[in-house]
């Protein structure tokens, strides 16, 4: 008879993968509904003594080369073969650099339980030819399954040595899926509560990313810790901004979670971004973050530069930098258009028509969306709609400024 216990593979074996595999190692063997053992998919490498990765992780229980010195549970088994990794399993955990979750994803097709379902704790997006994907829709929409997200303030090697920490899921619709997950990751020391608002929790926890690279230029630059707050509160706003474009259902409750405030909160004091954002700005922006991210994270993965610039592709072909010239003056500055200084320059920034053309190759598509845009607004304008702003972004979006603002006209129309 088949039983009716869950099964639980984690898809990635980083820093946070690993510390997410120890965490919920613990409660499989403490709950009575979860099978004991916690099958991790390990990228395989070969580490310098010529040995493979997953072999030395299963032979030792740490993982030698992204969480050094702690020990993962006898439970935690690590699998060099994704398929074979979550073949017995039901509940599926994806946390992996959201660079490389699609090719995963394309992996997995077919090759799950028929009742499987997931949880996301990657903090990113993917771009599609069609606009941005969060990562929890593509593992949903790849795999035809159910995806919950897992955010917060979360630095992987603090909840690693047991300190207290917050976060939060998000979920759809299913509350008792929910409760399941948080069931599964709640611990004395790392309190979840589940919200209805996968969009809000997960954007928070993309977001974030982007303002904890302007945080760390400012430490980088000795700007202090007012002009930081400054631009934590101006990233925050931009963050609501951004999320209420891309999902007008996103609840303002959302961001005083865990996954909002909380992990702006963090990130910017203490995470990988911010550093890497740091030392970027003390080299005046000549040490490229490429190099910046091999020297000082030694195979762990940025996650705001790639973010920075898949917003910033968003914002172009929406035709909104305007809006956003935080989360724009962030991109430019990672790709040397700007000096790391003029991350308090922010706002004269956004709206320079030299360093959107310059970026045309990039976003080939960006300047007529934006010039059609502009037309589509102006006619919104003249149309004497005083009262309710009926602007139409592409892919039927409504205006940032009056989702945030309703009964508001829409101000949001380019000057020109
Ligand atoms: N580390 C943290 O403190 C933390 C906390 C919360 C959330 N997160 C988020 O969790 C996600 C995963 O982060 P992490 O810290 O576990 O990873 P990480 O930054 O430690 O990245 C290293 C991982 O990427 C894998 N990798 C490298 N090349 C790969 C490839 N081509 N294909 C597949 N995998 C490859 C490596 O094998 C390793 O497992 C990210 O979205 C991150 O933002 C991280
Ligand atoms: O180290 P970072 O900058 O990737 O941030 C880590 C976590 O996301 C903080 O919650």
């Amino acid at each position: 008879m088949a039983s009716s216990k869950s099964k639980v593979a984690i898809i990635g074996s980083g820093n946070w993968g690993s510390v997410a595999a120890r965490l919920v190692a613990s409660n499989t063997l403490k709950l009575s509904n979860f099978h004991d053992e916690v099958r991790m998919w390990v990228f395989e490498e070969t580490l310098p003594s010529g040995e493979k990765l997953s072999s030395v992780i299963n032979q030792s229980n740490e993982n030698v080369r992204y969480l050094p010195g702690i020990k993962l549970g006898e439970n935690v088994v690590a699998d060099p073969d994704v398929e074979s990794a979550v073949k017995d399993a039901n509940m599926l955990v994806f946390v992996t650099p959201h660079q490389f979750v699609d090719g995963i994803c394309k992996k997995l097709v077919g090759k799950i339980r028929q009742d499987a379902t997931a949880i996301s704790l990657i903090k990113g997006m993917d771009l599609k030819p069609e606009g941005p994907s969060m990562v929890s829709k593509l593992i949903k929409d790849s795999l035809q399954i159910d995806c919950c997200v897992l955010m917060g303030a979360n630095i992987a090697n603090e909840i690693a040595k047991e300190q207290f920490s917050e976060a939060t899921v998000g979920y759809a619709e299913n509350k008792s899926l929910a409760d399941e997950w948080v069931r599964l990751f709640n611990t004395n020391y790392f309190l979840v509560s589940a919200v209805q608002d996968v969009a809000g929790v997960e954007l928070c926890g993309t977001l974030k990313n982007v303002v904890a690279v302007a945080a760390g230029f400012v430490d980088g630059l000795q700007l202090g810790n007012n002009t930081k707050a400054a631009i934590m509160r101006i990233g925050l706003n931009e963050m609501r901004a951004f999320c209420k474009m891309l999902f007008a259902s996103v609840n303002d409750e959302t961001f005083f979670e865990s996954c909002g405030v909380a992990d702006l909160i963090t990130t910017c004091l203490g995470g990988r971004n911010r550093m890497c954002a740091e030392a970027f700005a003390k080299s005046g922006g000549k040490r490229s973050f490429d190099e910046l991210e091999a020297e000082m994270l030694k195979g762990q993965k940025l996650q705001g530069v790639l973010t920075a610039k898949e917003v910033y592709i968003v914002l172009s072909q929406r035709g909104c930098l305007q809006m956003f010239p935080l989360f724009t003056t962030v991109h430019h500055i990672c790709t040397g258009r700007l000096p790391p200084s003029d991350i308090v320059r922010y706002r004269e920034h956004a709206n320079n028509s030299a360093l959107v053309n310059s970026d045309s190759n990039m976003v080939p598509a960006a300047l007529p969306a934006i010039r059609s845009l502009r037309a589509s607004r102006i006619q919104v304008q003249d149309s004497n709609n005083v009262g309710q702003c009926m602007t139409a972004l592409p892919g039927g979006l409504s205006c940032v400024i009056c989702a945030l603002s309703t009964n508001s006209r829409c101000r949001n129309i380019p000057a020109d």
